[in-house]
């Protein structure tokens, strides 16, 4: 059954953010979490395989990819394409450079274009450097990100120390002059040595341009952007007409909230205003995760009255450096993500079926320990965050990314629910 792309993503949230800009071009996806054992049954024009590939050791990153990629090109995938962060997410070490290299090896292309840019979520890039909104990468709230911070805003450098070869640029010059010149600048870099080509891209215009442009030859690699623009490209639709299912009112949720982006700092905030929050006490999940896990449940629980209460990590970026510091060595992050996901778990097993969470190792590991092992998509809720069913059972998540949607973003994903 072939199918024009085939996406390996390095997050949950990065993938249903994906996902929902293919299908809003038209085209029908299928999203498939952890890497698939059964064969594809039912037709795609893009299959989305979801991984938690993002910070874990870069061996394990390009061994998952490597799966991922040759059951897409097994199941009949025309072109791979590799979703990481539109921040650039990645350690010194990697993952984006390792994962890129593996895959160049297996498919015998010999160059990757990079484009991480967003232009609807202000993520763009310029001679090379990645801005989000008016902000260098590296002068923005990313470069206190608690597992992956980016504190180097130079797309070009960022690759050259994470990979096997060396990186050029495809200037914004090159990309406004068409298909042409986009092409030439390829060859001439291919010329010089590069292997990866960071592609400046300012708005839409630049990410259509570019999904006209690029050849077959090419290893896609970047953000939902230049997805959404190929997919655009091939339906010659940007915004598809299509009524998309929502969750229905009836049912308890939860709001959980593992990000510590300035973005969910701000809806966290907001939301207590508006509904039963508390705080997970870091300090007490460290003794005893098990009880301490089954306690807020517990207390979820005991708010019957309220839609979708709200259970946060979310802290300002001193307070988690601080914690850093008291508990030196220790991952906190994945004890974190872990409490969370015992708390899902929990709170499934008690009929709880809404789920809105905030941040993509959170995201991942929630959706991976509640056994979803793929996705239907639903609604969108903000560009990049659609509602998305298990594909097996009534059970509806909303997989936020830290950065993305408005202030308001917990309550307007419960405005889509249905009577
Ligand atoms: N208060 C905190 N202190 C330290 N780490 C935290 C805290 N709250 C959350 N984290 C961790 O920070 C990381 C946030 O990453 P993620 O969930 O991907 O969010 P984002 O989408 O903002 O990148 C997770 O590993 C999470 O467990
Ligand atoms: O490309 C993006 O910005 C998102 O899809 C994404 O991957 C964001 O990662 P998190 O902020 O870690 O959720």
């Amino acid at each position: 059954m072939a199918f024009r792309l085939g996406v390996i993503a390095d997050d949950f949230t990065g993938a249903t953010d994906i996902a929902s800009f293919l299908a809003a071009a038209g085209w029908r996806v299928t999203q498939v979490n952890g890497v698939p054992t059964q064969a594809l049954s039912t037709p795609a024009d893009a299959v989305v395989v979801s991984l938690k590939t993002r910070s874990c050791p870069a061996q394990e990153a390009v061994s998952l990819s490597l799966q991922s990629a040759r059951w897409l090109r097994e199941q009949g995938c025309e072109q791979l394409y590799f979703k990481y962060c539109s921040t650039f997410d990645s350690t010194a070490q990697g993952n984006i450079g390792p994962v890129t290299d593996a895959l160049l090896a297996e498919t015998g292309q010999t160059m990757a274009v990079l484009c991480p840019a967003l232009p609807v979520n202000g993520r763009t890039v310029v001679h090379g450097y990645l801005f989000v909104f008016d902000q260098l990468l590296s002068e923005s709230s990313l470069r206190h990100h608690p597992v992956t911070p980016m504190t180097d805003a130079n797309l070009l450098r960022l690759m050259d120390a994470q990979s096997a070869g060396q990186t050029g640029l495809l200037p914004l010059a090159s990309i406004r002059q068409g298909q042409a010149a986009i092409r030439q600048r390829l060859e001439v870099l291919q010329q010089q040595g590069c292997r990866y080509v960071v592609a400046d891209t300012l708005d839409e215009n630049d990410l259509a341009a570019l999904a006209a442009a690029l050849p077959a030859s090419v290893l896609l690699t970047g953000g939902s952007g230049l997805g959404g623009a190929i997919a655009a490209h091939a339906t010659g639709q940007h915004a598809a007409a299509q009524t998309r299912e929502t969750p229905p009112r009836a049912g308890r949720g939860v709001v959980l909230s593992g990000s510590c982006s300035q973005m969910t700092n701000r809806q966290v905030a907001w939301y207590q205003q508006h509904a039963p929050a508390r705080a997970l006490d870091i300090a007490r999940c460290r003794q005893n995760a098990e009880d301490y896990a089954r306690e807020m449940a517990q207390w979820v629980s005991a708010q019957p009255d309220f839609p979708a209460p709200l259970l946060y990590a979310t802290d300002a970026p001193e307070v988690v450096q601080r914690l850093r510091q008291r508990y030196p060595g220790e991952d906190i992050g994945a004890m974190i993500e872990a409490c969370f996901a015992r708390i899902a778990t929990l709170l499934c097993e008690q009929g709880f079926s809404k789920f809105i969470v905030a941040g993509g190792e959170t995201s991942s590991l929630i959706a991976q320990k509640l056994g979803v092992t793929a996705f239907t998509l639903g609604d969108t809720i903000a560009p990049g965050v659609p509602w998305v069913r298990d594909l097996h059972r009534p059970l509806w998540l909303a997989l936020k990314s830290g950065n993305f949607g408005t202030t308001d973003f917990f309550s307007k994903a419960q405005e889509l629910y249905h009577d």
